[in-house]
């Protein structure tokens, strides 16, 4: 018998950890410095928590049989579970509070092929307690400060607003709202134009699959849909924002606001990063503003406002592969311990001292069984620097390894 790992499982060797390490190490120093501190959530979640209400659709989630009265899936992202536990067990918290998790999420995957699960590993961060201008810029910055740790050259932030296109839609008849929803969110035309609407409305949705593109223009278009009060006044916002992202000059930036997530928990500005290499475009991140998640959670029902974004690792992977960035190979050590004429006692405290002698040496033991020269190739073969051979006194005689 052949044991595999599940469909859609994957194992990570050592060096896939040793690369995806150098990813998330390099992300997790940047959130340091930006003051965010970590959390960890549990992989598991009651159903209803990670569902936070409908937004993220019971068929995404994988379920686990307890057999019990509770209903328990894995989770499918993190940040409805960062919401719970921040309202229920941090409730004397002061805000804002700046949190970041690198963990591995479960999606069952219809798309790819039938019904196969997924595991996926994801860095990101929220941002609780705080909106405006300036919470939305320190969340974006961030997001360019991520990719910079990483040396990625070539993405793009395509910016929405979801409680605008939340509005425009609200134009259009309720029972056919989804379906204008899906053909904006898909950008498809021709279903667009086979929907039952009258001709203004036929022309909103013309309009509203073009808002994508140069902010500047993009501004002036939603300016002709005739907005009311809120609406002009989160399109202020939203152009603020854009002013101060682009003095700041470190984004390539499409406005686009017809961009929905499949995520619904999102009400003001959401966002993807994009990878615009060779030719393929890869969303590398997404995230946004969500004001009334947490309230779902609060036991006094009260919102907190809250904005994040997910980098997936998997993705950043595979475009950071092509570019020579990741370590080519897993750490040798640096030393090889042999103890000669049955010294053990001897060699494994020498092993130590060199282990204590410095903040990042390796140092493996020779295990016995094998004559000096095979030790030598050994060395050679795992590229280790230096053996140390313990004599029968207990003295080392250093051996550089060419
Ligand atoms: N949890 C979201 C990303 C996000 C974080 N914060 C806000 N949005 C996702 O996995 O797509």
């Amino acid at each position: 018998m052949v044991y595999q790992p599940a469909a859609g499982a994957r194992d990570l060797l050592p060096l896939d950890v040793a690369q995806k390490r150098w990813i998330e190490d390099r992300l997790q120093q940047v959130f340091h410095r930006w003051g965010y501190h970590r959390i960890i959530t549990s992989t598991l979640e009651r159903m209803d928590t990670l569902m936070a209400g409908e937004a993220i659709q019971r068929h995404k989630v994988i379920q686990l049989q307890n057999g019990q009265d509770e209903e328990l899936g894995l989770r499918p992202e993190l940040t409805a579970s960062i919401a719970r536990t921040v309202v229920t067990r941090m409730a004397e918290a002061t805000y804002p509070q700046r949190l970041y998790y690198n963990a591995n999420v479960f999606r069952r995957n219809w798309e790819k092929r039938y019904n196969q699960q997924q595991e996926y590993y994801q860095a990101g961060v929220e941002l609780l307690g705080a909106d405006g201008l300036l919470a939305n810029a320190e969340v974006l910055l961030l997001v360019a400060n991520c990719l910079e740790a990483l040396y990625l050259r070539g993405w793009q932030l395509i910016l929405g607003e979801a409680g605008i296109t939340k509005s425009l839609l609200d134009a259009f008849p309720a029972n056919i709202r989804s379906e204008v929803r899906n053909a904006i969110a898909n950008l498809d035309r021709v279903t667009l134009d086979t929907l039952p609407l009258s001709e203004e409305l036929h022309q909103r949705a013309r309009i509203m699959l073009d808002l994508r593109g140069k902010s500047a223009d993009v501004l002036q278009k939603v300016s002709s849909l005739n907005l009311d009060a809120d609406q002009q006044a989160a399109v202020n916002n939203l152009k603020s924002l854009v002013e101060l992202l682009e003095s700041e000059g470190k984004f390539s930036l499409i406005l686009d606001l017809s961009l929905i997530q499949t995520i619904d928990y999102y009400t003001g500005i959401v966002f993807e990063v994009v990878s615009d290499t060779e030719g393929q475009a890869l969303v590398l991140g997404r995230g946004g503003r969500y004001d009334q998640l947490l309230g779902l959670y609060h036991p006094q029902g009260q919102n907190i406002p809250g904005i994040g974004f997910e980098l997936s690792i998997d993705d950043l992977y595979q475009v950071l592969a092509s570019s020579q960035q990741l370590p080519p190979s897993i750490p040798a050590s640096n030393w090889l311990v042999v103890p000669e004429d049955q010294n053990a006692d001897a060699a494994f405290a020498y092993a130590q001292k060199l282990r204590d002698s410095a903040h990042l040496v390796r140092v493996e033991m020779d295990l016995g069984g094998r004559d000096a020269e095979a030790i030598r190739n050994y060395a050679r073969d795992r590229s280790i620097a230096q053996i140390a051979w313990i004599n029968s006194d207990g003295t080392p005689t250093i051996e550089a390894v060419s």
